[in-house]
């Protein structure tokens, strides 16, 4: 089954529900962005994520150190790196990692070969923020290329109404959504529901 993220969570009822609605991932946001969190928060917030539920920390170009305290200090299972982190930085990092790649053209899809990691997330280019944007890519390159053996989580404008089809056509191991689940900029409990509802029935 489609394994499901909601990211850019900042209270319990929001992670609650995400959790008890079956979601596999729940996203913290350390970078510029509406949704981000200080350690201290994430800290408070990750107190509500039941064990089966992996805490993501996601990153922009952040300093490797940095990103080794927070993970200590939050207790995070995975890091998502959404910069321009090279394969060098992100191949040596200790603990599972998701690397996300901005999607204009097959070309972006070919450095993925230099990434080694265990989720290669598919977003699309940047707008305000480097993610969280609400802007979905041309997922018919999602559809042509030929991933091997890599897991892919698809994300950018994701929304309760687009996402079985999205699952249905590009078949990816899993899908992150941020600003699809929200209403007036506040993550919306009934769209989360919906979402990974949705996402893992693969249908509306
Ligand atoms: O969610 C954010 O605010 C965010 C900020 C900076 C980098 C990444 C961020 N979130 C990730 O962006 C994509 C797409 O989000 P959306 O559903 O289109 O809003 C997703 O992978 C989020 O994890």
């Amino acid at each position: 089954m489609v394994q499901v993220k909601i990211c850019g969570l900042m209270n319990k009822e929001a992670i609650q529900t995400a959790a008890d609605a079956g979601t596999d991932f729940i996203g913290f946001v350390f970078a510029k962005s509406k949704r981000e969190v200080t350690v201290e928060q994430a800290k408070e917030l990750a107190s509500y994520v039941p064990s089966h539920v992996k805490k993501v920390g996601v990153f922009v170009n952040e300093e490797r150190a940095v990103i080794e305290e927070i993970v200590q200090t939050v207790g995070l299972d995975y890091v998502q790196l959404h910069g321009d982190e090279t394969p060098e930085f992100v191949n040596q990092l200790p603990f599972p990692v998701i690397k996300a790649f901005q999607v204009r053209s097959e070309k972006d899809l070919e450095q993925l070969e230099s990434y080694h990691c265990d989720y290669y997330l598919l977003d699309s280019p940047a707008g305000k923020y480097r993610g969280g944007n609400g802007e979905a890519f041309d997922w018919n390159l999602a559809k042509t290329f030929n991933f091997l053996n890599k897991k892919v989580l698809l994300a950018g404008g994701l929304t309760p109404e687009n996402v079985a089809q999205a699952v249905q056509e590009v078949v990816p191991a899993g899908v992150d959504v941020s600003s699809g689940v929200e209403t007036d900029g506040e993550k919306d409990i009934e769209k989360i529901k919906q979402f990974i509802l949705a996402a893992k029935k693969g249908e509306n």
